[in-house]
């Protein structure tokens, strides 16, 4: 059989660019106004790496804003989560992503749009890198997102770092503020050159999905950045990461995302899937044309709305043995299914519908498919205190599941 993802991919892609070529390409970057509008390519990575890519896969260009989350991403890891917010806010600011937006306390507002981001680049790598040291900090640390190595256009940085006087005048204004580690002149250099990193939409997809799988590439399997990183990122992204249409973005298409001027989109949908998508047409907010419309139908077509409630504590209990239907008259309760909260409370008020009698009882866990913190906790709470009630309890976890 040929799977119909590629195929399914292929037909999303023609339709989107059949509905019609609006927007501009972004010329405020001279070198940017160059780019072919036609180009348009999506792909998409699953959580055990899988790439599925359509059109114009392989066409490399600028990350430009892209880079944001993953330059936050690193300076939360590096610096930890306090520094970075004595620095840098974490609330929508509903302006345009060149904005002057600050906190009342001279703090950026996030780091999204410019001035925050700006700003967070100076605290990538240790607190007294170098200028050319944090930049090439933040060149491997994305590309060991990508899963190879990123490359500098160094025209598109030029042809930037030439017509940056508004990036130049927000970094000073956060420097006169007080929130903005080194000289202002530096702090964009850096930005400029981390917004000139080449990638493609495969790369996109692929760091989208270490985000989305807690900081784990799935293609090298190397563990970039702690889960904790990865969450505060992806929230951040949710309500900012498309500039002042985020709120629509959220509640339309329900995908935490981040868009870039040269066309770039990424969405990433926590434990599910990677999406990059690249057309250079813009939309009034900065946002690719294309690269939006893709997303809206990925997410309307594969449910992938973060907001959706997902089915799942209905389908906790596989089954109870009452102890006259088995031989040897044993009670057993069978779960099944991904063991969270919801679900594990739902296995604990079965195991409290187990009568006070002293009798053995059997915790089938053969079909639990996996635990996290919580519902291992709770679950081994509610084995504890069947054992305290006087009865005898065997685990069956040929996985281990409650060992870890
Ligand atoms: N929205 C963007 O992608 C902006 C990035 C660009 N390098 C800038 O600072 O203006």
């Amino acid at each position: 059989m040929r799977s119909p993802v590629p195929d399914y991919l292929d037909e999303v892609r023609r339709s989107c660019a059949d509905d019609g070529d609006e927007g501009e390409v972004a010329s405020y970057i001279p070198e940017l106004a160059d780019a072919d509008p036609e180009r348009f390519g999506v792909a998409i990575c699953t959580i055990d790496g899988t790439l599925y890519g359509a059109g114009d896969d392989e066409h490399r260009f600028t990350i430009q804003s892209i880079s944001k989350p993953f330059a936050y991403a690193l300076a939360l890891a590096d610096r930890g989560l306090e520094t970075v917010l004595e620095h840098v806010g974490v609330e929508p600011s509903g302006d345009a992503f060149n904005e002057i937006s600050l906190e009342r306390n001279g703090r950026p507002r996030n780091a999204m749009i410019n001035i925050g981001a700006i700003t967070t680049h100076t605290l990538v790598g240790e607190a007294d890198a170098s200028p050319a040291e944090r930049v090439e900090r933040i060149r491997s640390g994305l590309s060991a997102f990508a899963g190879r190595e990123l490359e500098i256009d160094e025209q598109v940085y030029e042809s930037e770092r030439s017509t940056s006087s508004r990036n130049m005048a927000l970094a000073y204004l956060v420097h006169a503020q007080g929130k903005l580690e080194g000289e202002p002149h530096d702090a964009v250099d850096g930005y400029t050159k981390q917004c000139s990193l080449l990638v493609d939409v495969r790369d996109l997809a692929v760091m989208a999905m270490t985000l989305a799988a807690g900081g784990r590439n799935p293609v090298t399997r190397e563990q970039i950045v702690p889960a904790w990183v990865c969450r505060q990122v992806l929230s951040v992204m949710a309500t900012c990461g498309m500039y002042d249409a985020a709120g629509d973005w959220m509640s339309h298409v329900g995908i935490p995302a981040k868009s870039g001027v040269a066309g770039g989109v990424l969405g990433a949908l926590p434990g599910q899937v990677g999406i990059g998508a690249f057309s250079p047409r813009l939309d009034e907010y900065g946002n690719s044309v294309r690269g939006v419309r893709v997303c809206e139908r990925l997410s309307r077509d594969m449910g992938l709305h973060l907001m959706q409630a997902p089915e799942v504590a209905s389908h906790v209990l596989y089954g109870v043995v009452e102890p006259d239907a088995d031989a040897d008259g044993v009670r057993e309760v069978q779960l099944q299914g991904t063991m969270h909260f919801a679900a594990a409370e739902v296995a604990l008020r079965e195991l409290e519908r187990v009568p006070q009698d002293g009798e053995p009882v059997v915790v089938d866990l053969s079909r639990v498919a996996s635990t996290n913190k919580v519902g291992r906790r709770m679950l081994r709470e509610g084995i504890r205190r069947l054992e305290r009630d006087g009865h005898e309890v065997r685990v069956e976890d040929p996985d281990g599941l409650l060992e870890t």
